[in-house]
Parts: structure tokens; C-alpha cells; sequence
């Protein structure tokens, strides 16, 4: 079997990633690459580590270039992919890696991100335990449109949600404060991400719950919990091209020990092949996740706090983005999940 496949966003980061892991899929031909500034121009132009599709040419983002593939995946700025997307048949899966289509609640919405809200897909997180026992991976089969998460709601849904699904946590009073490396901004020149202001420091933005995955955060973690989840959410600049840290705190329910926390956890990833609680002892680094599409975390009982901490990294281009659009790609076509994601993390 052959899936064919256009990426929008070729050029970018989060298109660039898609089309790395692509490389490797069995059953993956990839046909078109579309950007918009860069159209016209070889891949192989801009992008020359990714060897196998250097020759093909990159053509502008329209519905007509996307249109006669099994599937495309959209990797645009916020707001540019709901109008191509809506003009792509029923029959194409279409797979967003920007925001446009993640959010169910229309005014938070509005509130972050400024326009109309064009409407809601199944969300690309496979291994999120929606409640006890059950997990996202079920809406993705056989659906036409998902929408991939952001990258800080990747690393801090799958760090809180098995306390929330097995209804160990209060709702209130969770607190994520989490370190990116600067390619989640994307390639685009932004002055606070000039080498001078990034190189040898670490500095927060979005701060006071300014940060437009508060609301992603929240709704997902409130879907697990059966009730309103409150966060307060910082996110934080470090000097690295990948990865992020997410550090997770929580209040536990009156009684709740560390043995059930771990119980939890334990359970909602026992099996996962991308997903992992890593044995007591062991905290995680972004390293060992770099270029690969897994997610590990390490969770402590703090009971002078009263709270469960939960440290998860992932790699924001990989499962943060281009890995969990894959993944999810699969499930929705019912072939392995693992299929083009193979690759195991860096060290040292
Ligand atoms: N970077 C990350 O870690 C993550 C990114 N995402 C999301 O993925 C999407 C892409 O992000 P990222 O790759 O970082 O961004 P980049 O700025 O690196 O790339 C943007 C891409 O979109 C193309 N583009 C820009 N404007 C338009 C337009 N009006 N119409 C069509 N194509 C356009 C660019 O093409 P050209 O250069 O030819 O103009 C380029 O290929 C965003 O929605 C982002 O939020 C999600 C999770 C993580
Ligand atoms: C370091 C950095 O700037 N990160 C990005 C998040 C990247 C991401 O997940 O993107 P989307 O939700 O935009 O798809 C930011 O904070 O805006």
C-alpha cells in the first residue's frame, strides 16, 4: 500500500520535521511540497539535510497543489490553514499542526488568539488518558481531520492527565512552568531570539496566564478530570534548539499516597511504546528524547506540599509536533503507530 502526501509548510520547522520522519515511513510517498514566500524554489534549496525529497519543487500553498493526495499535513501560522483546509475534500486526510482546529471552547478562542474560531477536530494526542481506562488513540480511527496539539500541551497533558483520569487531583491551584528550546518559535526572525539575547540565558515569557496554551492546557485536563481544571502556566526560553522540560505540580486529594500516584501513572502508560514513567530514581533530560517521538516523565509526592510533581520532556518538533501528526496519522489509516518513528533519542 502507498500513501500519498503533501506537506504545507515544507520549509518551515514543524513541515521540515514532518518530512525528516516521512523519509522512513514503509508506506509513505510523498508527492508535493508547498510553502509560500519559498515557492518555486528546490527543497534541496532550503532544506538540504532532508536528501530524499531535495529535487522536488517547492509550489505555492493553495487548494489546488493539496488537492489528489491521501493525505496532507498543514505546518502554517496560526490562522492560514483553516481556509485551505476547508476547501480540501472529506475523503483527504487532513492533519494541522498549527492551532486553528485544537480548541473546542470558541471564546477562549477569540480571547488568545483574536479571530473567529474555525471549528474543532479530533485532537492528536494518542496516549492522553480521557478518563480512567480509556485513551485519545480511540477517536483517531478512521476520522478525516485531527489536529495536533501545541508542544507545551503535549509534554504537560501527558505529565498531569493520569492524576486528573484517575481522579486523584483538585482541579485548582496546578501550577506548569516549562523551558523550550527556540525552535518553537518557529524560523521566522523575532528579535528576542536573536543568538545575543538567547545564548547563555533563560528568560520567561507569556507571563500571568497570557500564554495561548492556557486555555488548550486546561480543556484537555478538564476532559480527564470530569471537572473544571484551573492551571497557571509560565513557559520559559532556554538556550537549546530542541526540546522542552515541563515541570507539573499538583494538589493531591485528601489521603491519596504516593503509591497511588505511582499506581496511576504506571498504569496509564504501562504498554505505550512513545509514552514513559521512568523507573524510581531516574528524572529525565531533553537529550535523551532529541529527534525521537518519545515522551518520558518522573513524578515525586511532596507530602509537605501536599502536591504530586511530575517532570515530562519531550522533543517539541518531534512529539511535540511532527511525530504526534505522524503517529496519529497512522492510527487514523490503521496502520502501526510506530510506522516512520523508529528513532531512539541522543546521548550524550
Ligand atoms: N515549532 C514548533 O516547535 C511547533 C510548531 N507548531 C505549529 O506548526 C506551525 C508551523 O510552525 P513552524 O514550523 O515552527 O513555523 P515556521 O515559521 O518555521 O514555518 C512556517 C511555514 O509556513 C509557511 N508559510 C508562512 N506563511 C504562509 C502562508 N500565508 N501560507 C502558506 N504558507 C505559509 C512558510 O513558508 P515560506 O517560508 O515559504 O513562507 C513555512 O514553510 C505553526 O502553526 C506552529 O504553531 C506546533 C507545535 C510545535
Ligand atoms: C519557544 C516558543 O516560542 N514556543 C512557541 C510554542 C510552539 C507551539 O507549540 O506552537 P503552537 O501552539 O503555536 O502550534 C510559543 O510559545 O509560541
Amino acid at each position: 500500500m502507498t500513501i500519498t502526501v503533501a506537506v504545507s509548510g515544507a520549509t518551515g520547522y514543524a513541515g521540515g520535521e514532518v518530512l525528516r520522519l516521512l523519509a522512513t515511513h514503509p508506506h509513505v510517498e510523498v508527492k508535493t511540497v508547498a510553502a509560500h514566500s519559498s515557492a518555486g524554489q528546490k527543497l534541496g534549496d532550503l532544506a538540504p539535510h532532508l536528501r530524499k525529497y531535495s529535487h522536488l519543487t517547492i509550489a505555492d500553498t493553495t487548494a489546488e497543489a493539496l488537492a489528489g493526495h491521501d493525505v496532507v499535513f498543514l505546518a502554517l501560522p496560526h490562522g492560514a490553514s483553516a481556509e485551505v483546509a476547508a476547501q480540501l475534500p472529506e475523503g483527504t486526510l487532513v492533519i494541522d499542526a498549527g492551532a486553528d482546529h485544537r480548541l473546542d471552547d470558541a471564546e477562549a478562542w477569540q480571547k488568545f488568539y483574536g479571530t473567529d474560531h474555525a471549528g474543532t477536530w479530533p485532537y492528536g494526542l494518542p496516549e492522553f488518558p480521557t478518563s480512567a481506562g480509556r485513551k485519545q488513540r480511540e477517536q483517531l480511527q478512521g476520522v478525516s481531520r485531527i489536529a495536533v496539539p501545541g508542544c507545551y500541551p503535549t509534554s504537560s497533558i501527558l505529565a498531569l492527565a493520569p492524576g486528573f483520569a484517575a481522579g486523584l487531583l483538585e482541579p485548582q491551584d496546578v501550577v506548569i512552568v516549562a523551558a523550550s528550546g527556540t525552535s518553537g518559535a518557529g524560523k521566522s526572525l523575532k528579535p528576542h531570539l536573536l543568538s545575543a539575547e538567547v545564548m547563555g540565558s533563560m528568560s520567561p515569557y507569556g507571563v500571568g496566564g497570557a500564554h495561548r496554551h492556557t486555555p488548550e492546557i486546561e480543556e484537555k485536563l478538564s476532559a480527564a478530570a470530569g471537572e473544571r481544571v484551573q492551571i497557571s502556566f509560565t513557559p520559559t526560553l532556554v538556550p537549546m534548539p530542541r526540546g522542552i522540560l515541563a515541570t507539573c505540580t499538583a494538589r493531591v486529594k485528601p489521603g491519596v499516597t504516593e503509591a497511588q500516584l505511582r499506581d496511576a501513572w504506571g498504569r496509564a502508560y504501562e504498554g505505550e511504546r512513545f509514552v514513559h514513567l521512568l523507573p524510581e530514581g531516574q528524572w529525565p533530560s531533553t537529550k535523551s528524547v532529541q529527534g525521537s517521538n518519545h515522551a518520558e516523565m518522573q513524578l515525586a509526592f511532596d507530602a509537605h506540599a501536599g502536591r504530586v510533581i511530575v517532570t515530562s520532556v519531550i522533543d517539541n518538533l518531534t512529539k511535540g509536533t511532527a511525530g504526534g501528526a505522524i503517529q496519529s496519522m497512522n492510527i487514523a489509516l490503521g496502520l502501526p503507530e510506530f510506522e516512520g518513528l523508529e528513532q531512539e533519542g541522543l546521548a550524550p
